[in-house]
């Protein structure tokens, strides 16, 4: 049923990576199977069978070909260095090149403990893989980089957190698993033959172009700026839909610019940029409106581990890289424009753009709007004369709403484009439907009492994003203030 594992990290020195099988489960059951994506991956589906699908993704058998290993990292985690992490609970059983010739890994996660496990039992709970599953996938929907979903399986047994709960496999495809954790692992070690390899993998696998520069300091430096250019894009684009990561450790800073670690993440739903939803983070360090100072943060810990290699005089590298990382505040201030004139339905270029779409976000937390209503209704306040009710009605105080419609109007004139134009520009930028998390966590309760059918129907609107759904529940809706979660739990 699986395509052919080409082991390439596999095949890499063996002090990046412990080999190690996964533990059987008991009773493994496939509960949720990405076809569409297993087809882009080459799998068999004409010889698929659920129940031997289901022993192959829980880890029981290993795949033909594969040979599983556990990948070494580290990472600043909140701010402190651990200098060992790495795959606790995770293995890569190979990679895979897709139909479209992309290598693709394909990752076990919550199968059994590692070398790099500490004090974990290596196990998911089912209520993470499914918030995964969903979040990563609805991520792609939305057109933004990211890991992705395969399959869920749960695993028959319980795993203990604060109560004991179901548990379950995830397969995980990603682009590579390569982050910026994987490089501060061996940089802390002095171990550069390491870190060149790794950076040499990483050019191969997301940078290409980037391999024919002949001079290292110069490619290795080039490859710091392509990262910091995806990462700082990725960055404005979760924001652009209110994602809030949640643990942005430099070991969750994936080198290809992918979404990576869907743990106590979240869409935003009021909008306030001091929103933060995650359990762990108590400071709020990875609140809504850190997340561009601290993508910066990360690339400056990468920057670190490849000063060995972009100049032999250190002193020298240091100033070689520092451009690259001061830039990135005007990266990410390029790169936000471009997302919120998209959202405002504006396809040219004005000075005041900047500031119009800052105007708006006032408005929308001064009168306590929802992030997602407010902008999807803006198509309804087009025309001069449109009332826009739906639009006004999210907002409990309308002054600066008011206020700023007709600026806004007053700017879409000189695009130059119909109304109808500008309305469909506008549905096309801004979903109709995200995860949110009140729908997330109701997926979850059921799924834990062995109901799937509310995960699917979630899982169907949310790969549809920018359909309005013609469903019996309302997808749309923000949470009323009894469903509101204020708190997800990352459930390790
Ligand atoms: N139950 C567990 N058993 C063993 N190790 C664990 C467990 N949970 C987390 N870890 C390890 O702790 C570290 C931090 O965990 P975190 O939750 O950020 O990552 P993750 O969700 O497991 O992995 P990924 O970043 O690959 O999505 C990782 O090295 C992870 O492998």
């Amino acid at each position: 049923m699986f395509p052919s594992f080409s082991l390439r990290y596999a095949r890499l020195p063996e002090r990046l990576r412990a080999e190690c099988l996964p533990t059987p489960v008991e009773r493994p059951r496939l509960v949720a199977f990405n076809r569409e994506l297993a087809d882009e991956l080459g799998f068999d589906l004409a010889a698929f069978e659920a129940d031997e699908a289901a022993g192959a993704l829980a880890g029981n058998q290993v795949p033909k070909g594969a040979e599983p290993v556990a990948m070494a990292y580290a990472g600043h985690q909140f701010g402190n260095f651990v200098p060992q992490l790495g795959d606790g609970r995770a293995l890569l059983l190979g990679e895979v090149v897709d139909r479209h010739g992309r290598i693709r890994d394909i990752q076990l996660k919550g199968s059994g403990r590692t070398p790099f496990s500490r004090g974990g039992d290596g196990r998911a709970p089912l209520g993470p893989v499914l918030r995964e599953y969903l979040v990563s996938e609805a991520m792609h929907a939305l057109g933004i980089p990211t890991t992705r979903a395969l399959a869920a399986v749960t695993t028959g047994e319980r795993v203990f957190r604060r109560i004991p709960e179901p548990g379950a496999v995830l397969t995980r495809v990603a682009s590579s698993h390569l982050r910026v954790g994987t490089f501060q692992y061996f940089a802390a070690r002095g171990d550069t033959e390491a870190v060149r390899l790794l950076a040499d993998e990483a050019i191969a696998r997301h940078y290409p172009h980037l391999s024919d520069r002949a001079d290292d300091g110069e490619r290795y430096l080039a490859l710091l700026d392509a990262v910091a250019e995806r990462q700082t894009e990725l960055v404005a684009r979760w924001m652009g839909v209110g994602f809030i990561h949640g643990v942005m450790n430099t070991d969750n800073t994936a080198i290809s610019g992918e979404t990576i670690d869907y743990g106590p993440c979240a869409f935003m739903d009021t909008f306030d940029p001091r929103t933060v939803y995650s359990s762990i983070d108590e400071q709020g360090r990875y609140a809504y409106v850190n997340q561009p100072v601290v993508i910066q943060w990360n690339l400056a810990r990468f920057a670190e581990t490849l000063v060995p290699l972009i100049d032999s005089d250190g002193e020298r590298a240091v100033e070689r890289a520092t451009p690259i990382i001061r830039e990135v505040s005007e990266r990410f201030e390029a790169r936000w424009r471009e997302v919120m004139r998209a959202k405002l339905g504006l396809a040219t270029d004005e000075d005041g753009d900047g500031e119009l779409a800052q105007a708006l976000l006032d408005a929308m937390r001064a009168g306590r709007a929802d992030f997602h209503l407010a902008f999807r209704y803006l198509a309804d306040a087009v025309e001069a004369a449109a009332e826009a009710p739906r639009l006004k009605d999210i907002f409990e105080s309308r002054d600066e709403l008011e206020a700023w419609l007709p600026r806004w109007r007053e700017r879409l004139a000189r695009e130059e484009a119909s109304n109808a134009d500008i309305v469909a520009r506008l549905n096309a930028a801004n979903p109709a439907v995200i995860p949110r998390n009140h729908r997330v966590a109701e997926a979850i309760a059921a799924a834990e009492e062995d109901d799937f059918e509310p995960f699917e129907a979630l899982l169907a609107v949310i790969t549809d994003p920018y359909t309005t759904p013609d469903t019996e529940v309302d997808y749309t809706r923000p949470p009323r203030d009894e469903e509101r979660v204020l708190r997800t739990f990352c459930g390790t």
